[in-house]
């Protein structure tokens, strides 16, 4: 379970200084996919990485499993699986490598490491790629390579950044797939989007954020009830206040 109280986390630049995020409060339960959902800039990205332990926050908390992330951030990072927003695989290594790399980071055995590998190249459908160099990898096989990675040690809670960005029809509903599969193993599961269809086929929970705010929260149902709409698509455009970039 990951639970975000009251975020919010601004940056300095030359021109003056950025809120990205004002205040984000959610919670993502285990065995439930949660999205993200708000336009490019809404402070989604900066989000996560509070969640990850990549940033902290200027004010509020997170807790991962009932763990502070500013008290105990090594420990809360055992329990995280991230596909950050930069896939960064490394392109000298084959995908296997990649994800035997990161299994070793993690104190894993070789034979903990193959068995998980196995598992999860069965699960993305990355067998065929799994003995290539990454270098010169489509962005799906990237992506799968950087999944893997980020789960080979058996995490309970996943967090993706646009997992689907970029990727063709079928590539994606696989990945919704696997996305389902991660949830049937009881998983807390959280991604972001800015595609309304996407967070609409696969969460749970939707938080809708728009300029660093959580304006809505709950499931399609609830979000329905709560506009008055009866079309989801109605709804997002009634709490974001614009169209602005939530559709395919
Ligand atoms: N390191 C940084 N320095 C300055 N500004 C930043 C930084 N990171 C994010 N921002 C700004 O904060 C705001 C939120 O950005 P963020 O990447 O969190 O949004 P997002 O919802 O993930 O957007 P997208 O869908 O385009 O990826 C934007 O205005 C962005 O320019």
């Amino acid at each position: 379970m990951i639970e975000a109280n009251s975020l919010a986390k601004a940056f300095k630049t030359r021109t003056g200084t950025v809120q990205a995020v004002s205040d984000v409060s959610f919670i993502a339960r285990d065995g439930e996919i949660t999205g993200l959902l708000g336009p490019n800039g809404a402070g989604k990205t900066t989000t996560l990485r509070m969640l990850y332990t990549l940033m902290s926050p200027d004010r509020g908390s997170v807790r991962v499993d009932g763990i502070d992330v500013a008290q105990r951030p090594d420990e809360v990072r055992r329990h995280l699986g991230v596909l950050p927003d930069a896939r960064g695989v490394y392109k000298r290594l084959t995908a296997r490598e990649n994800v035997a790399y990161f299994g070793r980071l993690h104190g894993m055995s070789e034979a903990d490491i193959g068995e998980r590998t196995r598992t999860l190249s069965q699960a993305l459908e990355m067998d065929d790629i799994l003995e290539r160099q990454t270098e010169g990898f489509s962005q799906g096989q990237r992506t799968k390579t950087a999944i893997a990675r980020a789960l080979v040690h058996d995490p309970r809670n996943v967090i993706l950044d646009e997992p689907t960005n970029g990727l063709d029809v079928m590539t994606t509903r696989a990945m919704r797939g696997f996305l389902h599969q991660l949830r049937e193993e009881g998983r807390c599961v959280i991604f972001s989007s800015h595609i309304m269809q996407e967070v609409a086929a696969l969460c749970d929970r939707i938080v809708v954020i728009a300029k660093g705010t959580v304006m809505a929260q709950g499931s399609a149902d609830e979000l329905r009830a709560l506009t008055g709409e009866d079309n989801l698509e109605d709804a997002f455009v009634r709490v974001i206040g614009s169209e602005e970039g939530l559709f395919a």
